[in-house]
């Protein structure tokens, strides 16, 4: 695969060997319905193996259970056997499954109607289900098919229609229940709570059965889901083939230079269309996954354009998939890989659930999933007991990538993550409440489920908007009309915005109000099921915004002013010079204007915008940094380049900064992102979403914001995020696309970024002591020392810290550029996406008095991420220090500071000053036994 690449653009950084493992069977359990056994084996099920009939048993013994085993382990048997033995054995048993996705729903239907178990009755109840063969579900199913939104929406809001189905409740299949996450998995944990209280009400009291991917602590996550305590079955014991796993980062493009002259490396997407082609060629039956809809063609078009070269009779084997599968679709593709028709296919992680393809001789991964459970999902697709298969992680231009491919232990040896939810958010717990109450009277005994005394807030907020009625027996609903329409689970909540077209008069998709401005302002690209929309009027107060079809060769990124303020701080630690705290923020931003680019990252011009101000109330995790810390010299001596400029740092901004420090408070720099964003497969079914890329028009640099349009550093477009909000379902893509930061056209900067490569000095860049493990190993991999002109391993455990030793002037820099790589990594320690979180930095912050970093949830309320990255505050910062260092390029690039949604074009960025600044907050930290947070996962 790496034949023909020079011996010293080698992109391989790490290759492991994963070894084959037997499997391990036991007998069906003695209580199984000999039907349900007859036609598992009829289906090619012979002997179930082991956590199979495990987790089986528990649950059939009544015990909530978790099932939490690598890709393709036979999750599905373990709830089947005793749901299915279940059903053929009582005729007034019932049973509900629901799934992340109505794709997913689809397929596990399919595959238990095929069992054609006699009595067992199953069948879809979703947005597809037509309203005509509704009541029949009702009145008849005894195992429906559905999916959260369809419960909290459908199911739960009627539920006197189905009394019956509730009677007879026994079993509650959860799938994948690891896509419940964030604010989605928030509302779906109090959707659970209202779910046992209808069943209770009717006489029920369900087990809960759990498939998950592997997570750490899944029995936790589980009871955390439900609110129930759950056992957890984790030893797999199905076959495995031998698999060998190949990080590669992609080599810079030396005749191509980005924002601020910033070094570019070769797209992931193309990477990854080259070694697909490569696979193809020899044979091998591979999956390449991508993060979009639009990369996985191009990634497909590209190596059909590469084979026509080498063996034009193989073009034909390689396919895209196609947006929106049906059940039928994927049926077909499975087929197509396992006859071998089809020898090669680039998709999104829509194939990651619901498709039962495995063994396949290789899989590519052109940038990090999000999480590891997806990358063991995807990567577990691979392998074939007997034969080796290969799996190829491609690293894209992004900070938390370079960390990935430079340090494997954190991607192959790290427990895989657990889901990070909070049900006690009030702006989830708010709307859930409502639905709860008005389903049925809440009384005082119900409301420790919901969480105790932040439940009994909540409702006396509700009371006092005359919403519900407190009496002595409890809370009671006062309107005739029921909340549920309003209560949108996969998004922040409040009245979605319509995107409708406005020639069609169709409905899109709905865009979270907080996000309308930045995903579907006048002029946005918006896109939708892999088309293309321009938006040509945004009306927030009709909720409406109107597009027509247009695929421009242009993206577009909003640029916004953003201010944070403190609001309260719940936690604090002071560590000499360093304090670090986690609290509620108020976050302001106005959209002001919009930048078209083209996918190559040339910006084509800036249009001003008038949008209103938004505020996003939400939790937070920052830092100070005292002027003496920052200024004072290093530990060992060594100044970080005074006098030394960034590239950037002469332009107006850094001007003023440099000028006047104070000033830098009221022009915060804004980093970040945020918003719902569930992975495309999660959202697949229905959904909505948004996303900001932020701006800002101040002279420090910005970064991302709530949910926005932006650069996607490999595939010039934007990350799909969906968001299910609509009863109808309906399926929209990210809002907006954006160019890649990869600009080609000449910035002044680029040749200053040059410069500062000979004027950074080792000071700041301190090694601490659990990063000295990760030091040697990168040493193995590079040469120290030669990377970025940043020396690394020049730290000493124990030594007392130093400060930064920068100037004024190189603060709003070094903090801005620190930022943008702190939000690129905490996606390592808080499960979420680099989408779901924003930040700001300012040299001075008058809240703080002092040059601050914040990195705050995307979500009102917060959905967990800050409280995690406070928790994980000091293996967050050295691995956002590390990621830093580890990456080559000389003065910051998007491999590791640079963000792609930087409003401000990426300036300041000082690289060597946030190692410095990095090093001094974890020297600080660490000399005082790392108190803050609790050490991460
Ligand atoms: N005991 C078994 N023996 C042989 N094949 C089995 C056994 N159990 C399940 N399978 C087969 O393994 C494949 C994967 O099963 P299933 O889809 O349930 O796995 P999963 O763990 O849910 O997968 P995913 O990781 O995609 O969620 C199916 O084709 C199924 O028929």
């Amino acid at each position: 695969m790496t034949a023909g690449i020079p011996a010293s653009e080698n992109p391989v950084t790490h290759v492991a060997r994963m070894p084959a493992r037997a499997a391990g069977f036991a007998p069906w359990p003695e209580w199984s319905a000999p039907e349900v056994v007859a036609a598992c084996t009829a289906a090619g099920v012979g002997n179930p193996w082991r956590h199979q009939v495990e987790a089986a048993c528990l649950a059939h013994a009544g015990r909530h259970v978790v099932i939490s085993t690598g890709t393709a382990s036979g999750k599905s048997l373990a709830y089947q056997l005793p749901v299915l033995s279940g059903l053929a054995r009582d005729a007034k048993t019932t049973a509900l499954y629901l799934a992340p996705t109505k794709a997913l729903g689809a397929d596990q239907l399919r595959s238990v109607s095929t069992l054609d178990i006699p009595g067992v009755r199953a069948a879809a109840f979703d947005g597809d289900t037509p309203v005509t063969e509704r009541d029949w579900v009702r009145a008849h199913a005894n195992w429906v098919f559905s999916n959260p939104d369809m419960l909290h929406r459908g199911i739960l809001s009627a539920h006197s229609r189905w009394a019956q189905f509730f009677r007879g409740l026994r079993y509650v299949v959860v799938d994948e229940c690891h896509s419940y996450r964030g604010v989605f998995g928030s509302h779906v944990a109090l959707l659970l709570r209202r779910l046992r209280r209808v069943a209770q009400y009717y006489g029920a009291s369900p087990v809960f059965v759990l498939a998950s991917a592997t997570t750490a602590a899944p029995a936790e996550f589980a009871s955390r889901l439900t609110g129930l305590p759950c056992s957890a079955v984790t030893e797999d014991a199905s076959p495995r083939g031998a698999r060998t796993i190949a990080l590669w980062e992609p080599p810079l493009i030396e005749a191509l230079s980005g924002e601020n002259g910033a070094p570019v490396r070769r797209p992931a997407g193309a990477e990854a269309a080259r070694i697909l082609t490569e696979l193809v060629v020899e044979g091998a039956r591979s999956l390449a996954f991508v993060r979009s809809r639009r990369s996985a063609e191009l990634t497909a078009l590209g190596a059909r354009r590469l084979l026509s070269e080498v063996d034009p009779s193989l073009t034909e084997t390689v396919a895209a998939y196609r947006s929106g599968f049906l059940p039928e679709e994927r049926r077909e593709l499975e087929q197509a890989l396992l006859s071998g028709r089809l020898l090669g296919v680039a998709t999104t992680n829509a194939l990651e659930l619901g498709v039962d393809i495995a063994g396949l001789d290789a899989v590519v991964l052109a940038g990090y999933p999000g999480t590891l459970a997806s990358f063991w999902q995807q990567s577990g697709r691979a392998g074939r007991s007997g034969d080796e298969a290969l799996v190829v992680f491609v690293a894209r231009d992004d900070p938390l990538d370079t960390y990935l491919v430079h340090h494997p232990q954190a991607l192959l040896e790290r427990p895989v993550e657990t889901a990070v939810l909070d049900p006690a958010n009030p702006y989830v717990l708010g709307p859930q409440l409502a639905c709860a109450v008005a389903e049925l009277p809440l009384t005082e005994p119900e409301l420790a489920a919901f969480g105790g005394p932040a439940a009994r807030a909540v409702l006396a907020e509700l009371a006092e908007q005359k919403l519900l009625r407190r009496r002595t027996s409890g809370w009671y609903w006062t309107s005739r009309d029921r909340p549920h329409a309003e209560v949108g689970i996969r998004g922040s909540g409040g009245d979605q915005i319509a995107v409708v077209e406005a020639d069609s008069g169709r409905m899109l998709g709905t865009v979270d109000p907080g996000s309308a401005c930045f995903a579907v302002h006048p002029g946005a690209v918006y896109l939708h099921q892999g088309s293309s929309y321009v938006v040509d009027e945004l009306d927030l107060e009709t909720e409406l915004a109107l597009v027509h079809a247009e695929d421009p060769d242009w993206n577009t990124s909003p640029r916004e002013i953003v201010d944070i303020t403190v609001l309260s701080t719940e936690r604090q630690c002071h560590h000499n010079g360093v304090t670090v705290s986690l609290g509620e923020v108020a976050v302001t931003s106005q959209v002001v204007g919009y930048l078209r680019r083209r996918p190559s990252g040339e910006v084509l011009d800036h249009t001003a915008l008038d949008l209103p101000e938004q505020r996003l109330q939400t939790r937070a995790v920052w830092y100070t940094v005292s002027a003496e810390l920052l200024e004072s010299p290093t530990g060992s001596g060594h100044s970080v380049g005074t006098g030394a400029r960034v590239a950037g740092a002469e332009g107006p901004g850094a001007t003023a900064q440099a000028g006047e420090p104070a000033g830098a408070a009221a022009h915060p720099v804004r980093a970040g992102n945020s918003r719902p964003a569930a992975d495309e497969a999660a959202g697949e079914p229905t959904g909505t979403e948004a996303r900001r890329a932020g701006t800002e028009m101040h002279p420090v640099g910005t970064e991302a914001h709530p949910a926005g349009n932006e650069a996607r550093p490999a595939e010039a477009e934007a990350h799909p995020v969906k968001t299910e909000t609509h009863p109808s379902e309906i399926e929209t893509h990210p809002a907006g696309t954006e160019a890649r930061p990869a600009e080609t056209e000449t910035h002044p900067a680029g040749t200053e970024a040059h410069r500062v490569k000979t004027e950074m000095h080792s000071g700041g860049a301190e090694v601490l002591p659990a990063e000295a493990e990760a030091h040697r190993a990168e040493t193995r991999m590079r040469p120290v020392g030669t990377e970025a002109g940043i020396p690394v391993g020049t730290g000493i455990a124990g030594r007392a810290p130093g400060g930064a030793g920068l100037i004024p002037a190189r603060v709003p820099g070094a903090l801005h550029a620190a930022e943008h790589a702190a939000i690129g990594l905490l996606p390592l320690f808080a499960t979420c996406d680099r989408w779901d979180i924003g930040g700001v930095s300012t040299a001075w912050h008058e809240d703080t008095g002092e040059a601050t970093v914040f990195v705050h949830d995307g979500h009102p309320g917060g959905a967990g991420f800050a409280d995690r990255g406070y928790a994980a505050i000091v293996p967050w910062l050295a691995a956002t220090r590390e990621a830093i260092v580890s990456c080559e390029c000389p003065a910051g690039c998007p491999s590791c500071v640079q963000s792609p949604k930087c409003g401000n074009g990426n300036d300041p960025l000082d690289k060597a000053g946030a190692v410095a600044v990095l090093g001094t907050v974890l020297g600080a930290l660490r000399q005082h036994g790392e108190k803050c947070g609790h050490g991460g996962t």
